[in-house]
């Protein structure tokens, strides 16, 4: 799929970090009409998230489910499975030769796409110099980023501030797909690598993720509504 045939409003996807499937379905309701794509990660799916994804993929909505896997290939591919009969849009992987490669095996046939996770966003050079490696963040993130191309990854998770090279080494024959939204004036938080919505799309952003700038604002509807209309008014 183009970046051009994706609708205005499946670009936001709110992540439902939240303590279970009450408060989930509490928030999926605030947000109503609003919003059109969620993403269910480590908190909800761990705490009963998993038939809520189910559910809500057959009521409509999309779901992304960010489980990130990193196994021996065998176990990636059969986790793939299970999450691939959910109905989900997206599944995340850790960006892996053998992971990605068992990923975008298991997937063939489903409506499953698979996404690579580049770097982690709360990552800059310091903290990937003390997890042993010796690139920079932008050097591992388009290195990955050209092996997920090779093994037919659908899609790449990484920061907006990679994204416009990203675009040019993928082209547009991979999502990409971006955490570390804050809108201006937002609490970072644990984010290091960070850009406004307007900002990631015009850097080429498909997808942008936000988590607790929607989910912890004091009205969310009304931030999720702000984030839809930077995301329209950039893509205008
Ligand atoms: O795979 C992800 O979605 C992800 C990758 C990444 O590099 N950084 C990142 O923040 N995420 C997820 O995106 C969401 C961001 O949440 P907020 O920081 O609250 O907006 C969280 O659910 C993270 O798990």
């Amino acid at each position: 799929m183009q970046p051009a045939d994706i609708a205005a409003q499946d670009r936001l996807i709110v992540a439902l970090d939240l303590p279970g499937v009450t408060e989930a379905e509490a928030m999926i309701a605030r947000l109503g009409d609003s919003v059109s794509f969620y993403k269910i990660g480590y908190q909800l799916a761990y705490a009963g998230g998993l038939p809520l994804a189910q559910q809500l993929a057959k009521s409509g909505k999309k779901v992304f489910v960010d489980l990130k896997l990193h196994d021996i290939g065998n176990t990636v591919a059969r986790g793939v499975e299970s999450v691939a009969k959910l109905g989900a849009t997206f599944l995340t992987v850790h960006a892996y030769p053998q992971t990605m490669k068992a990923a975008v095996e298991a997937r063939a046939g489903s409506g499953l796409k698979i996404l690579a996770v580049t770097v982690l966003t709360s990552y800059d050079d310091g903290d990937l110099h003390a997890a042993g490696y010796r690139l920079n963040v932008s050097d591992l993130v388009e290195a990955r980023a050209q092996q997920a191309q090779v093994l037919g990854v659908d899609g790449l998770v990484s920061s907006p501030e990679e994204a416009a090279a990203l675009r040019k080494i993928v082209g547009h024959q991979m999502h990409l797909v971006t955490p570390g939204i804050r809108p201006a004036g937002a609490a970072t938080g644990d984010q290091k690598r960070i850009m406004t919505p307007a900002r990631a799309i015009a850097a080429g952003a498909d997808y942008l993720v936000v988590g607790r700038p929607v989910t912890e604002a004091a009205d969310p509807k009304a931030a999720a509504d702000a984030i839809q209309a930077e995301i329209e008014q950039a893509l205008a």
